[in-house]
C-alpha cells in the first residue's frame, strides 16, 4: 500500500530523512516510532504529499489521508464544517457514514471546534480523515495530550476500522506501549535514519528498543 524507498527529505540544508526505506502491505497496521525530531511528522507530510523528497521515490496505492500532528482543526468552524473540509478533495460531502462509525461526532457537529476537549478534537480530525474514504490512514501521535482512558477510546475505533474494513494504518506514536499493544509490525526512526524494525514482540523483547522506548525490557 506505501513504499518508501531511499527517502531523503531536508530543510534547507538539514537533512530530515536520511535514505529511508520501508513498505506497508494492504490491511497492515504498522507504528513507527522515534523520539523528538527523529523525522516521524517529516515522514507523515511527505507520504502525504506535503513536502517533496530531495531524493528516493514514495509510492501509495490508494487515497491516503492524515491525522496531523496537533490535529491542525480550524477552531473557529464547526465540528460539521471540519468533517466537510476533509471531503472537499474527493467530492465526499454527505458525512452519516463517518456519524455512523464515530456516533459522537452527530452530537458535536453544531459545536465550534476550539471549545471542545483534546480527545473530541482528536476525534473531529479522526472524522475528517475518514470523509475522504481513505485506504490507508496516517496517524501521527493519536496519543498527544490525551488521558490514556481517551486514547484507548479512540484507539479501538482506529482497530475496527483496520480489522473489520481492512483500513491500513501507520500508526506514528511516541508511546511505544500502545503501538506495540494495536501494531503487529513496526519501524524506529532516529535522526532521520530507521534503525530498528521487526514484529512488535521481537522488538519489544530487544533490550535496546525496550530500554529506550518503554523503560526497561517487558517481562
Ligand atoms: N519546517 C521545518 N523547518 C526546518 N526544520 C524542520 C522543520 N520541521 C522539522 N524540522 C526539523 O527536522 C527534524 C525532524 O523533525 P520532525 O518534526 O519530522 O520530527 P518528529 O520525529 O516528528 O518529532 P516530534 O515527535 O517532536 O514531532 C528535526 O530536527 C526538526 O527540527
Amino acid at each position: 500500500m506505501i513504499d518508501v524507498t531511499g527517502l531523503v527529505v531536508s530543510y534547507g540544508s538539514a537533512t530530515a530523512l536520511d535514505h529511508v526505506t520501508l513498505s506497508i502491505r494492504p490491511g497492515e497496521m504498522v507504528a513507527l516510532l522515534g523520539p523528538n525530531g527523529a523525522g516521524k511528522s517529516t515522514l507523515a507530510n511527505t507520504l502525504a504529499g506535503l513536502l517533496t523528497p530531495a531524493s528516493g521515490t514514495v509510492t501509495v496505492h490508494g487515497r491516503l489521508a492524515l491525522i496531523p500532528e496537533g490535529r491542525q482543526l480550524f477552531p473557529d468552524l464547526s465540528v460539521a464544517d471540519n468533517l466537510a473540509l476533509g471531503g472537499w478533495r474527493s467530492g465526499q460531502r454527505d458525512p452519516a457514514p463517518v456519524y455512523t462509525l464515530l456516533p459522537r461526532l452527530a452530537e458535536l457537529a453544531p459545536r465550534r471546534a476550539g471549545v471542545l476537549s483534546g480527545g473530541e478534537q482528536q476525534m473531529v480530525a479522526f472524522g475528517r480523515a475518514l470523509m475522504s474514504h481513505p485506504d490507508v490512514l496516517v496517524v501521527d501521535e493519536l496519543s498527544l495530550g490525551l488521558a490514556p482512558n481517551v486514547t484507548s477510546g479512540l484507539a479501538r475505533h482506529l482497530v475496527e476500522l483496520n480489522r473489520e474494513r481492512g483500513l491500513t494504518v501507520l500508526l506514528i506514536e511516541q508511546n511505544a506501549r500502545l503501538a506495540f499493544e494495536l501494531c503487529e509490525r513496526a519501524y524506529v526512526l532516529e535522526s532521520g535514519r530507521l534503525v530498528a524494525e521487526g514484529d512488535c514482540a521481537d522488538l519489544a523483547g530487544d533490550p535496546r528498543v525496550a530500554g529506550a522506548y518503554l523503560g526497561g525490557a517487558i517481562t
